[in-house]
């Protein structure tokens, strides 16, 4: 029976704790017609709901399909009595509150009904409002019964939650006790570092801290159990189970560990504060702060520490140097002709010499000598241990020897050499940067004095030094700022009574020191590598200045040029010059290309090839300084020249009187090969008629015309026919 304006029950809202008082149920089981109708109406309150039921059969059935707050449950019913429904009840794990109304009098049946599981007892009759009394106590208690289990569930449920949040966690969360040791640690310390949670217990933190985080851990929790400490932030190492090393995972784990102080309990007995901490594995992010950090600091291709860490290990051992006034050597290595592996191998093969070499260099090293590649073909050594200068002439010494085999390149093998250069402290510097200039320029000196072999600094090397590095940096902007130019000497036919020839002769002619002569730059451009671009600029210009003058009517005039033996390591030296001949309409005849016989020495293979090149192409090819080395003949069957020069110095010693019989030797071996002859540095008279005599008809030198611009010489060239020959 439902009260009107009554609220329908809702057992739900209060379950949830919305209204725990206002909405009930309440079941009122009596066998009195007048009683079922009057109590509901006698208990009315907003939000109560009443049903009724006569029988102990039919409030079983309503009890089936409905729950209650509260059930009034007359004692006497007719087909037996209130204790079996509240049998029914305990035996059906019933919630409902239950109020037993009865007419007997004796105690017993109020006894046995609140043993059975009733909430109270009213006995028959009995006042209204005593009975609302017990109604409205009855309801409370239920309705505190109910917000004890809500908030009891709620608990529960927070405590599944929070014990799911934390053993779930991607983070390692424990508790340590005043002692440090494990209270509490939650699963992720299996996937972490391989222990069960429960090894761990009333075991030390500081066992999973490695070594050199000890000190530091200790003293933070020393911090927190005399407590002082706040809470803190700490990067450790904990080191792993040492039975899942066994799955190749590495030793350490680093991470970031968040530590909060927890307050002893502060009754009697109290126990000292412990941590609660939350470490978070940065493993990975530390495993590449390294790699970054190690790309900063190290040469890709070798993996030696670079110019950045070696400076700075320098300096620091400077440092040291200093304070315990003891000797360190610094020492510059720079690979001979590395440029020449590039260009003939490749640069995959030249990252092969770099990366061998090092390794073979470092094998003569010990542990806390640092070998650095500072880039291209340079490496430096720090010896911050020696004993004396000597010891480090004896590690040079060692690395000389370990380059001494080839090594193996393409498919050919390369015999490396190196040049270096030795400072020591603190008798060549007392800085880091002075030991490294001061190293490096006893390295030049070792290259341009011939390279493979060491030297130590000396003051005397300061001064040339300067000197020459200004030099290569004026050379190196020479051809941008077009400072070289050409001069061009006649060779002359003294039967024809004219020039059959021109020499062009390089100039550099530089802003501050005039000219500068071609042995002065010649040798250092060669050494710096641009050798080959200049000489590119010399056969340009040469062929332009041909063509220019063929077309001015000089048409069978020849030109010839010098070329330096870096050009012959080039494969499309050929191509080039046949090129240039082409480009200016040139016939390949009329060039001629000089070489020096201690080029054709130097090596002979690859230069004969070239030179059959250039024969076969039709350009001519003359040997510069004919007769000053020692196989020549040997070699004129190897290399097809069309010419020969007579070297200066053969000419100067020649006297009208003296037969000299190197030159006798020359121009029988020039008419025996057919090939043309040439005398140089034809500088008097009496030389004319003497190499005349022995059959040499074309000649260059000072007494007919000295080197001079186009312009000159072509004045000159228009002079021509020459007056009658002297002699
Ligand atoms: N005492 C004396 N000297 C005479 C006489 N006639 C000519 N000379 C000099 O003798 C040198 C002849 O050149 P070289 O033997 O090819 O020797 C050349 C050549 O090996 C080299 N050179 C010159 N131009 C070039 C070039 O364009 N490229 C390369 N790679 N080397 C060059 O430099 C060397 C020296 O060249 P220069 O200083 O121009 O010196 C020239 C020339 O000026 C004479 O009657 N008496």
């Amino acid at each position: 029976m439902v009260i009107s304006s009554e609220q329908p029950f809702a057992h739900q809202a209060a379950e949830s704790g919305t209204a725990p008082d206002l909405q009930c149920r309440i079941l009122v089981v009596d066998d009195d017609t007048a009683l079922r109708r009057s109590l509901p109406i006698a208990l009315a309150q907003p939000g109560r709901h009443f049903d009724c039921c006569a029988s102990i059969a039919e409030t079983l059935r309503q009890l089936e399909h409905n729950s209650y707050d509260l059930i009034l449950l007359d004692y006497r019913l007719p087909d037996g009595t209130g204790l079996d429904v509240l049998s029914w009840l305990a035996a059906s794990q019933r919630q409902e509150a239950v109020v037993m109304i009865s007419g007997e009098d004796a105690i017993d049946a109020a006894i046995g009904a609140l043993r059975a599981g009733a909430d109270d007892f009213v006995r028959k009759p009995y006042h209204l409002a005593q009975l609302q009394r017990t109604v409205h106590g009855a309801l409370h208690k239920t309705a505190l019964e109910r917000a004890n289990r809500t908030m009891s569930e709620r608990l529960r449920a927070s405590e599944r939650l929070h014990r799911y949040l934390v053993e779930s966690s991607p983070d390692l969360i424990f508790t340590l006790d005043g002692e440090g040791c494990f209270t509490y640690i939650n699963p992720r310390i299996e996937s972490l570092l391989g222990f069960r949670g429960n090894q761990l217990l009333k075991r030390p933190f500081l066992l999973l801290v490695m070594p050199e985080d000890q000190d530091r851990m200790h003293s933070l929790l020393q911090d927190v159990r005399n407590g002082h400490s706040e809470r803190f932030e700490v990067e450790l190492r904990l080191r792993r189970n040492r039975l899942s090393l066994d799955q190749g995972l590495p030793e350490t784990v680093t991470v970031a560990l968040d530590g909060l102080p927890m307050p002893g309990r502060g009754d009697e007995g109290a126990r000292s504060p412990g941590l609660y901490g939350v470490a978070r594995d940065i493993s990975d992010r530390k495993r590449a702060e390294e790699i970054i950090t190690h790309q900063a600091y190290h040469d890709q291709l070798t993996g030696l520490p670079n110019r950045l860490l070696f400076r700075d290990r320098l300096e620091l051992a400077v440092t040291h140097a200093q304070r315990q006034n003891s000797p360190l050597a610094v020492m510059f290595v720079d690979i001979d002709r590395f440029k020449l592996v590039n260009d003939t191998w490749g640069h995959a093969a030249g990252d092969t010499l770099l990366r061998t070499l090092a390794e073979r260099v470092s094998g003569v090293l010990r542990r806390g000598d640092t070998l650095a590649r500072l880039g291209g073909d340079e490496f430096t050594i720090l010896l911050p241990d020696i004993s004396q200068p000597q010891d480090a002439e004896t590690i040079a010494r060692k690395i000389l020897d370990v380059l001494a085999a080839p090594f193996a390149l393409g498919n050919g093998e390369f015999r490396a050499t190196v040049s270096i250069g030795i400072a020591i402290h603190p008798r060549d510097g007392h800085s880091a940067e002075d030991l490294s200039r001061h190293a490096d320029v006893a390295m030049y000196k070792v290259k341009r004095s011939g390279k493979n072999g060491f030297r130590f600094f000396d003051a005397g090397l300061n001064a040339h030094h300067r000197q020459r590095v200004s030099l290569e940096n004026d050379l190196h902007k020479a051809l941008e700022r077009q400072e070289f130019e050409l001069h061009y000497q006649p060779q002359i036919s003294l039967n024809h009574r004219r020039a059959v020839g021109m020499e062009a002769l390089l100039r550099w002619n530089h802003p501050t020191r005039g000219m500068v002569p071609p042995a002065t730059f010649v040798p250092v451009a060669e050494e710096m590598g641009i050798i080959g671009d200049i000489s590119q600029w010399v056969l340009e210009r040469a062929c332009a200045q041909l063509g220019e003058w063929r077309s001015a009517g000089h048409d069978t005039l020849r030109m010839s040029l010098n070329l330096s033996p870096h050009d012959f390591d080039h494969h499309d030296l050929v191509d080039k010059v046949m090129a240039a001949v082409t480009r200016h309409h040139i016939p390949p005849a009329l060039l001629e290309v000089e070489i020096t016989e201690s080029m054709m020495m130097q090596d002979a293979d690859a230069t004969a090839t070239k030179v059959r090149e250039l024969r076969s192409a039709g350009l001519g090819v003359a040997i510069d300084d004919f007769g000053t080395g020692y196989s020549s003949l040997s070699y004129l069957q190897k290399f097809p020249v069309s010419c020969l020069k007579i070297d200066r110095s053969f000419v100067r010693e020649l006297s009208a009187s003296a037969v000299n019989p190197i030159i006798s030797a020359i121009t029988g071996i020039a008419r025996g090969f057919g090939l043309h002859l040439v005398a140089e540095g034809v500088e008097q008279e009496g030389q004319v008629s003497v190499l005349r005599s022995l059959g040499c008809d074309i000649m260059q030198g000072y007494l007919f015309a000295r080197p001079a611009p186009a312009a000159e010489i072509e004045r000159w060239l228009n002079t021509q026919p020459l007056p009658a020959a002297p002699g």
